[in-house]
């Protein structure tokens, strides 16, 4: 392949360009630029820095060309649900508010009591998440609204910044909880719910769409390469199924990064009564697939450890210290909402254990494999769910992002679950939003094609499972239904 493909993936803690290559039918990646992410208390809100994320895009296309590269085919793609509301002449009005925001606190039950969540759900066959789109629009300062020309998902805004051209790509856009599943187009009842109209939105386009040029006076100013701008499955935890290495049909994946997003790819959606009791999402995937699956809180709660230690030790540090201490000493739900933002990670799950008699864990180590036992626990109870929901056996779990580096967590998963464990790659959702752009391009056939490179492409290693944790598991199910 003598073109150059480059995928931006900005996830909810850090972003990074990744630049393809591929030869001898294998694909290597190369980091070209990584940058932290994060929000950050701005009027009156955690608020994302979308201008230093654009700039942070810039600085990394610069490094392209300054390694001799003059054309590049790039995509986009970013954590789900926030937006930029952009002016007539396409200026920010203000900076993204953090779907970690409490400004969408006890929303879902004041805009319930209008339009049910029986019919919401029957309408869109989206999760219910206080921080969806549909919410923080239902919240959203209403004079700021008013005077929005255009409501831009976050990786639509970025392109739209890149190349003057505005979209709104599908995968990203039904985590909004606003497109009907049978339309295909946003819901006039939702929409008129907030006071919007489509027209709102720039229009609708599908994973795979050529958006277009960089800006001329982009490329000059900054000395950057030709850069032609794919509409890839700009939802990231989308471009990370893309770039799951599965086979057959009876694979789930485990999307693991800031948040773990537990699922599995459907031709037809889901979005029965079974699936709306457990709060399954059917989030659009490329290719006309749908996305069935489950946030749950994620290496979210170990990030906050680490920073709460002051970066003291390092994720790989943290992990060698929570492989020091025995595993489901204590049960907590982790998608308990009181982790969702707390001012102190450490103190909330402190606390938790507290409140429910629970040993409370008090080192590093302890922390962090308090975190990683009840997210191996919680994913087993959801795979065993999933499986019921779809009448399937689930056979293998592909668990990609950087949360498959934890040998320990990827067997631990295994065990609890007893299911195989395939980890890798780490960086699946830039691999899943190269391909996208070569499938564009014809480079590629297919989304079958597609998965086969990246399992001749990328080391995966193997868990199965091994430990006998039946006792473990039998409490933890006492544990769920005193919840209850
Ligand atoms: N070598 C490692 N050891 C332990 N944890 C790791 C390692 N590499 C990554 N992680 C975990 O993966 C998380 C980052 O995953 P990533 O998919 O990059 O997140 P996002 O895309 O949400 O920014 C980190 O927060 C950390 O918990
Ligand atoms: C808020 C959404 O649920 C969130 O964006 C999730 O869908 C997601 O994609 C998170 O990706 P990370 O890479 O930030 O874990
Ligand atoms: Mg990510």
């Amino acid at each position: 392949m003598n073109k150059h493909y480059i995928a931006v993936d900005i996830g909810a803690s850090s972003g990074r360009l990744m630049l393809a290559n591929l030869e001898n039918g294998k694909m290597t990646l190369t980091e070209i630029h990584r940058f932290k992410n994060g929000f950050k208390q701005v009027a009156g809100h955690d608020r994302w820095d979308i201008d230093h994320l654009g700039a942070e895009i810039i600085a990394g296309l610069a490094k392209v060309k300054q390694a001799g590269i003059d054309e590049v085919t790039l995509g986009i793609d970013t954590w789900a649900v926030d937006y930029v509301l952009v002016d007539e002449a396409g200026r920010k009005l203000a900076d993204p508010i953090s779907y970690r925001d409490c400004r969408t606190k006890d929303a879902i039950s004041e805009l319930t009591a209008k339009i049910s969540k029986e019919e919401i759900y029957r309408k869109t066959g989206i999760q219910f998440q206080e921080f969806n789109t549909l919410y923080q629009l239902y919240r959203e300062d209403q004079a700021l609204l008013k005077q929005a020309a255009k409501i831009m998902l976050v990786p639509d805004y970025l392109g739209y910044i890149l190349t003057g051209k505005a979209v709104t790509e599908v995968t990203n856009a039904s985590t909004t909880q606003m497109l009907n599943l049978r339309a295909g187009l946003f819901d006039s009842q939702l929409l008129s719910e907030l006071g919007l109209q489509a027209d709102k939105f720039a229009p609708l386009v599908d994973a795979g769409t050529y958006l277009g040029p960089i800006k001329a006076e982009l490329r000059s100013k900054y000395d950057l390469p030709q850069v032609r701008v794919v509409t890839v499955a700009s939802h990231d935890t989308a471009s990370a199924v893309v770039g799951t290495p599965a086979v057959g049909d009876n694979w789930a994946f485990l999307s693991s990064g800031t948040w773990s997003l537990l699922g599995t790819e459907l031709k037809v959606s889901e979005n029965g009564p079974q699936a709306y009791q457990a709060n399954y999402t059917n989030e659009w995937g490329a290719y006309g697939t749908y996305r069935f699956l489950k946030n749950i809180m994620g290496m979210w709660m170990v990030q906050c450890i680490a920073k709460e230690y002051q970066g003291r030790y390092s994720f790989s540090q943290l992990a060698q210290l929570a492989s020091q201490v025995e595993p489901c000493q204590q049960f907590i739900d982790v998608n308990d909402d009181r982790f969702l933002n707390p001012p102190s990670m450490i103190e909330a799950l402190q606390a938790y254990c507290h409140e429910h008699g629970q040993k409370v864990p008090q080192s590093p180590g302890e922390l962090v494999m308090a975190v990683y036992s009840n997210l191996a626990l919680y994913y087993a109870d959801q795979l065993s769910q999933l499986g019921q929901i779809l009448g399937k056996q689930l056979t293998t779990l592909n668990i990609v992002g950087g949360g498959s580096n934890v040998a320990l967590l990827n067997q631990l998963t295994a065990d609890l679950a007893g299911i195989k464990v395939i980890a890798g790659p780490s960086e699946a959702t830039a691999v899943g939003n190269i391909l996208v752009a070569m499938i564009t391009d014809g480079e590629l056939a297919d989304l079958p094609a597609a998965r086969k490179l990246v399992r001749d492409s990328f080391a995966l290693k193997t868990y199965q499972p091994k430990h006998d944790y039946a006792q473990a598991l039998v409490g933890y199910q006492h544990f769920k239904e005193e919840l209850r």
